[in-house]
């Protein structure tokens, strides 16, 4: 029985995770929970699931969660450190990490710490602290498994192969809802607009992020940590269907692609029950429907975060964590309707221009970076105003 806990059980992700828990109850059981500010759906989790503890981020709702689950053996937890202390549980065997952002990174970092095996979500953690996180990882020898569904793609073609031999790692990328909007139309969408994703149903950062294309470059990030492979050998072609996930070309120049609906029960099931691949009554892909897989180019000027990714990990440094602070910003101000679509690129580029670079960022550089890099890019966008 593997024991799990789940950072940011109430998201996108972390209801997905228990979907495939719940199909698979000899398998796992559930020893935490966490979420933000979501009382009523954690209370339900923890009604049905029973983990020893849950951990609520808004401590002003603590008191409502406690009193739901005071008949129950579950212990109701808030505060940074004890979600640290839930994620490093002597109980738990593996944590998904499925925060959204920056406040995913702390925590993930805790559970590596104390020897947890991590399904990663949080693609966040590895754009702003690659080089600790993997290399801490390795020092307590703990599985990072891949839950983004390209790195998945590219961890499943990747099994039984050698590293070495890798010539290109290609990311596929949906191109979001304005793949073939004209760039002088894409100035005037609403979030309403940038919230419909063709192919997946997220959260909404990260719906956000595929509109812009940033998700495609944190992606490019997240591959370059978890795969050791230079920037040169990653490329990215929009593939809008979404059905292959994502290749690897060997020296031989075959090509191994990771294929399936887009679905990301798939995935979150490959990193839970690695190395075994479990069964599931997920439907089928019926090729006579998905009958034309198409492939072109990124546009970077319709979509330049993409480009702006690129770049910052040609700097290296603390310009990821930059972007990513600064993208924090700028999704949050467009979704709440302070800023335009095109804008938040915008508001990136100025910052990762702007904010104090550092060569060989240790946690507390990073954790200062982040701060300084929110300041920027919230006066950026007071100036747009
Ligand atoms: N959704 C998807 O299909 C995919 C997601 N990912 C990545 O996985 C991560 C999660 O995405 P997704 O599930 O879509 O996001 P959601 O917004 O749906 O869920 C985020 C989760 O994190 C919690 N949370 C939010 N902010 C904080 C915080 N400051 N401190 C602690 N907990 C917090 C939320 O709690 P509450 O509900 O209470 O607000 C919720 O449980 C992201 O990094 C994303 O890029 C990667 C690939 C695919
Ligand atoms: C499901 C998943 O992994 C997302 O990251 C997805 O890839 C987003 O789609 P885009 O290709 O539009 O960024
Ligand atoms: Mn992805």
């Amino acid at each position: 029985m593997k024991k799990i806990a789940i950072l940011g059980s109430t998201g996108s992700i972390g209801t997905q995770a228990l979907e495939v828990i719940r199909q698979n109850p000899e398998r796992f059981s559930v020893v935490g929970l966490s979420s933000h500010a979501n009382a009523n759906l954690l209370i339900e989790q923890a009604k049905e699931f029973k983990p020893a503890m849950v951990h609520i981020t808004d401590e002003k709702i603590v008191k409502e969660v406690k009193a739901a689950l005071k008949n129950t053996s579950t212990k109701v937890l808030t505060g940074a450190k004890e979600l640290k202390g839930l994620a490093t549980d002597s109980d738990v065997d593996m944590v998904i990490s499925a925060i959204v952002g920056f406040a995913g990174l702390r925590p993930t970092l805790a559970a590596i710490e104390a020897g947890k095996d991590i399904a990663l979500a949080n693609k966040e953690t590895l754009v702003v602290a690659g080089d600790i996180v993997m290399d801490l990882a390795t020092k307590k020898e703990i599985n990072i498994l891949p839950v983004d569904s390209e790195h998945s793609a590219i961890f499943q073609a990747m099994q039984g192969e050698n590293y070495d031999k890798v010539r290109r790692m290609i990311l596929t990328a949906s191109g979001g809802p304005f793949l073939d909007m004209d760039i002088k139309d894409m100035y005037r969408v609403s979030c309403e607009d940038a919230l419909k994703h063709p192919n997946w149903n997220m959260g909404n950062k990260i719906t956000i992020d595929s509109a812009t294309m940033m998700n495609k470059g944190l992606e490019v990030i997240e591959a370059y940590h978890l795969f050791k492979t230079p920037p040169f050998k990653i490329e990215v072609v929009i593939h809008p269907q979404s059905i292959i996930h994502s290749m690897v070309e060997f020296d031989d120049r075959s090509i191994k692609a990771q294929m399936g609906l887009p679905d990301m029960r798939v995935p979150i099931q490959y990193a839970l029950g690695y190395p075994e691949r479990l069964k599931n009554k997920l439907p089928e892909l019926d090729f006579t429907v998905y009958n034309a897989l198409t492939f072109q180019k990124p546009d970077l000027e319709k979509f330049p975060a993409l480009g702006i990714a690129f770049e910052t990990v040609r700097r290296g440094g603390n310009f990821p964590c930059i972007i990513n602070a600064a993208n924090e910003i700028a999704v949050d101000a467009f979704l709440n309707n302070q800023i335009g679509f095109m804008e938040i690129a915008r508001v990136v580029e100025q910052t990762m221009e702007a904010a104090t670079p550092c060569v060989n960022p240790d946690l507390d550089d990073l954790v200062q970076t982040d701060e300084e890099a929110r300041e920027k890019a919230k006066e950026f966008i007071i100036q747009l105003k």
